[in-house]
């Protein structure tokens, strides 16, 4: 986001008659207005301009829903900050505004939108953030010797912080409390520890603010939005409700490929064809539906591509000095494929993304319309491809809202064309990889079998189908515990064994052409240490990196 220029902001808001941000003069601080002028974003986007005139008051509790990156952030900054600017009532070192974020990543490209705004103002404010695998101590510590007037926070590690009466101490003068992607925020997954957070904050009758954002708002978070909005708030929207939620700049399409085997050598045709649009400069990014699913094609696609374009990956599985790193990278590439994982498929801003194509199912249509938002923003032009196998295609019946066609080239002469290629770039793929991409699909497809009309002899048919394409010369081996979190124990097909820890092998998460593809790896294996249901042997590396939990019915897989 930072590093974007403002390429939504003066020719084109002012084109469709923006109110300027200089018309905002005494109404919001000074300061904020003259760093809002200094990064050249002149005119409001039409979020922007709803949430800052019609509010009935920079304070009120409010769910907005606007399209992907339209100018969210700043949306919820704005009011947040003049009013806290504005109000005489906190001690120095109270969190005054906390905003909550799916993401590390979203939690860090907050902060930067955050101290571009406050740049100008003196005293500076303090933005601070918390979130997991970072030094907990030295986070901690700037926090409590500091100001942190905003502070930006990822749900597990807010709630160690406020776990503890002392820290907690720091929010008793809440001002205003933010969802950003408020609808994932409220659902199952993190419901718990939105609840969590929330007993540890002043209570709303405080009369803290909420403001919840997002660009989908499925009904079913309409029951828990009492949690932090009060029954009177006020709703804003700029999608038309019978509108697609996608923005208009992006042609989507999809791509149905027969087989799961035919994956591979069908990403790679897609991949070929764009190139073939923009030679010089794709900019993409790739999204599978694991960690370590995307580990794997992002260990392919280095191999394969790495010479002639970058190559960068991420996702769960990587050290976060990795994540990091390659987040900042990829935001001032001007080209590369990114394949990655849905940790950056919710807010983040990387400027000039082409296309996105996502592989496999995304866990929902809102997931889908998240992702797609990556790329067209700030009013850029965009493309988007989903590949699905004819098994996966009922993605597209159940969404037919989307506005997804047919890939308008067929792509399998060239897919054919692909696969010797892809067959040796595997040779020089581990074969640990392979495996834990293996147990990831499982656990991963587990979930859906339903829609998937499969029973669990055929779910393991299909991830067996899958190792062959990545070329594993026997089934991987799972360890038994795993496939019985899985619910798969005595099923046909699979190599059950005992699979022990490595110590401690992440990846390394090199981006860039050549790049480090990653330190030691994975768990260790004993050889036929336990029972085969009819797979072929012991062999492959099987089991997860890092041990994470493990996809059963009930389980998310790490991404
Ligand atoms: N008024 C403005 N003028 C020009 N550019 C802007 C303006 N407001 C925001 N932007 C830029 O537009 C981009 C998208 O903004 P932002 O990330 O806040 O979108 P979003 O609506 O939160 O998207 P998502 O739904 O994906 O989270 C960013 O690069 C941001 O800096």
């Amino acid at each position: 986001m930072s590093g974007n220029t403002a390429v939504y902001s003066t020719a084109m808001l002012a084109e469709q008659k923006a109110k300027p941000y200089n018309s905002m003069a005494g109404r919001l601080q000074q300061p904020l207005l003259q760093a809002l002028a200094k990064k050249g974003y002149g005119y409001m986007t039409p979020v922007q301009e709803k949430v800052l005139t019609q509010l009935p008051s920079f304070t009120s509790d409010c769910l907005v829903r606007a399209k992907t990156g339209t100018g969210k952030t700043i949306a919820f900054l704005l009011p947040s900050l003049h009013s806290v600017l504005a109000s005489q009532n906190s001690r120095a070192g109270d969190v005054r505004i906390l905003i909550v974020s799916p993401t590390r990543e979203l939690a860090m490209q907050i902060k930067a939108e955050c101290d571009m705004l406050t740049s100008e103002l003196r005293p500076a404010v303090e933005c601070h953030t918390a979130f997991g695998g970072t030094a907990k101590d030295r986070y901690l510590k700037a926090f409590l010797n500091g100001k942190p007037t905003v502070l930006v926070a990822t749900p597990g590690r807010l709630n160690d912080y406020l776990s503890d009466r002392y820290v907690a101490e720091k929010f008793n003068n809440l001002h205003t409390l933010i969802l950003d992607e408020a609808d994932t925020m409220l659902e199952a997954g993190f419901l718990p520890a939105i609840t969590e957070i929330l007993r540890h904050l002043p209570p709303k009758s405080n009369g803290w603010q909420g403001m919840c954002f997002s660009a989908t708002m499925p009904p079913k978070i309409k029951p828990v939005l009492s949690k932090v909005l009060r029954a009177d708030h006020a709703e804003i929207s700029t999608v038309d409700p019978n509108e697609t939620p996608t923005i208009e700049q992006v042609d989507q399409y999809s791509v149905v490929i027969p087989n799961i085997t035919d994956t591979f050598s069908g990403l790679a045709a897609l991949i070929a064809q764009e190139r073939q649009r923009s030679p010089d400069a794709l900019k993409a990014i790739i999204f599978g539906t694991t960690a370590n699913g995307v580990g794997l094609m992002y260990d392919l696609f280095k191999n394969l591509l790495g010479r002639e374009i970058d190559v960068f990956e991420l996702h769960s599985r990587l050290s976060q000095p990795a994540r990091t790193r390659t987040t900042e990278e990829f935001k001032k590439a001007a080209s590369g494929l990114m394949f990655a994982s849905d940790v950056i498929g919710r807010g983040m801003d990387f400027p000039n993304v082409d296309l996105v194509i996502q592989v496999g199912l995304p866990s929902n249509g809102e997931q889908y319309v998240h992702r797609v938002g990556r790329t067209a923003r700030a009013g850029n032009q965009g493309r988007a491809v989903i590949l699905l196998t004819d098994r996966e295609k009922y993605f597209l019946a159940v969404n037919r809202h989307l506005p997804i066609k047919p890939y308008t080239l067929d792509i399998s002469a060239t897919a054919a064309q692909a696969a010797p290629a892809i067959e040796r770039a595997f040779v020089g793929v581990e074969e640990t990889a392979k495996s834990k991409a293996y147990q990831a699909y499982l656990g991963f497809n587990k979930s859906f079998t339903k829609q998937l009309r499969i029973d669990n002899v055929g779910l393991v048919a299909l991830a067996n189908e899958y190792a062959g394409a990545m070329g594993c010369p026997e089934v991987p081996m799972i360890d038994k515990m795993v496939v019985g979190k899985m619910g798969l124990r005595g099923t046909p097909g699979l190599n059950v064994g005992i699979v022990q820890k490595a110590p401690h092998a992440g990846r390394g998460g090199g981006g860039g052409r050549g790049g480090n593809s990653g330190g030691p790896r994975g768990p260790r294996e004993v050889p036929n240490g336990g029972a085969s249901n009819g797979g072929p042997g012991a062999n492959g590396g099987a089991g997860s990196r890092r041990g994470g939990r493990q996809g059963g019915q009930r389980r998310k897989q790490p991404v």
